[in-house]
């Protein structure tokens, strides 16, 4: 397969580079000082594109590499590949799908009791020496919280089974109620968020999830509600997001993906009650090193005329 031409637009992983590289003809993208030109002289070379939550492959990448089969994303979300385009051009795409569902899930809780106890507050405050000054204030109990999720697929189930285990009663939103799922249902996001303390965002990133968080959505979570973060940025009306915080119109957030990453709004900086991360839900070096395997597993079953392990087109 050494010959076969594969397109990393951006470093992600350097496992997988490696992997990649072993196997592969990798073409570094990022590597490259003129990209536009190297993808014209390259174009009926490349097989293949590494997508990841930042990059995959839009119209303009599909329609300049005509020899283009198979977009394989590190990643499980793939909002940043143009699927119909995929499917009318008879590209197959796959994703990273059940590796990194634990480590998502570990996260989305780890930010609960980050806000709610306000973990890296306290570690400031110890870290500065404030302490010798006095007691850090009380903070907000986390175990009975209700949790309401959007989105139940396999994060948003993970992240139901830990949060019960500190004996969270769950409610959910998701496009149609679940038949064997024992949790509240609700129709509407505006009614889980009134419904519930803490507010979680497990949903792929689509064209109906886009802003699912609105302001009536956080005025319906209230100045007492969080919000938890772990899909997407465009998932939340940002800019409504930072006023209700900055007004106190919301109770806090925690924070893993944002509208224009790596750009995070500086008002919420001086923020103590939003904790803010570089998105990094799955980013552990045993899930990275699972999903790499995994983008490698679906380009040799693709290539070997095999079924792709983990097909999403
Ligand atoms: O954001 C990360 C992913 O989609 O895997």
């Amino acid at each position: 397969m050494e010959s076969i031409g594969v397109l990393m637009p951006i470093p992600m992983n350097s496992y997988l580079e490696g992997e990649l590289e072993k196997r592969f003809n990798l073409f570094k993208l990022w590597t490259v000082p003129h990209k536009a030109q190297f993808l014209k002289e390259n174009a009926d070379s490349v097989r293949a594109v590494i997508g990841n939550s930042s990059s995959g492959a839009d119209a303009d990448l599909i329609d300049a590499l005509p020899k283009l089969e198979i977009v394989a994303s590190f990643s499980v979300g793939i909002d940043k590949v143009d699927l119909k385009k995929c499917k009318e051009k008879g590209i197959r795409v796959t994703n990273t799908p059940d590796v990194l569902t634990e480590d998502v899930a570990d996260l989305a809780i780890g930010l609960m009791l980050a806000v709610l106890r306000r973990l890296c507050e306290s570690d400031r405050f110890v870290r500065s020496g404030k302490w010798k000054m006095g007691d850090y204030k009380l903070t907000t109990k986390f175990t009975g919280k209700t949790v309401g999720i959007i989105g139940l697929g396999r994060i948003g189930q993970a992240i139901a089974t830990r949060a019960e285990a500190f004996n969270c009663p769950i409610s959910y939103h998701s496009r149609s109620q679940k038949a064997d799922v024992k949790h509240k249902y609700y129709p509407t996001v505006v009614e889980l968020a009134a419904n519930c303390d803490i507010l979680v965002v497990a949903c792929p990133l689509t064209e109906e999830t886009r802003h699912i968080i609105n302001r009536e959505v956080i005025d319906a979570l209230g100045p007492k509600g969080v919000l938890i973060n772990i899909g997407r940025g465009p998932h939340v009306d940002e800019s409504e997001l930072v006023s209700a915080l900055v007004e106190g119109r919301l109770g806090g957030a925690g924070l893993d993906v944002y509208q224009n990453e790596p750009e995070v709004p500086e008002e919420l900086f001086g923020l103590e009650n939003v904790v803010l991360l570089p998105h990094v839900g799955s980013a552990t070096v045993e899930t990275r090193t699972a999903m790499a395997d995994l983008v490698i597993g679906n380009l040799e079953a693709h290539f070997l005329k095999k079924p792709l392990l983990t097909p999403v087109v």
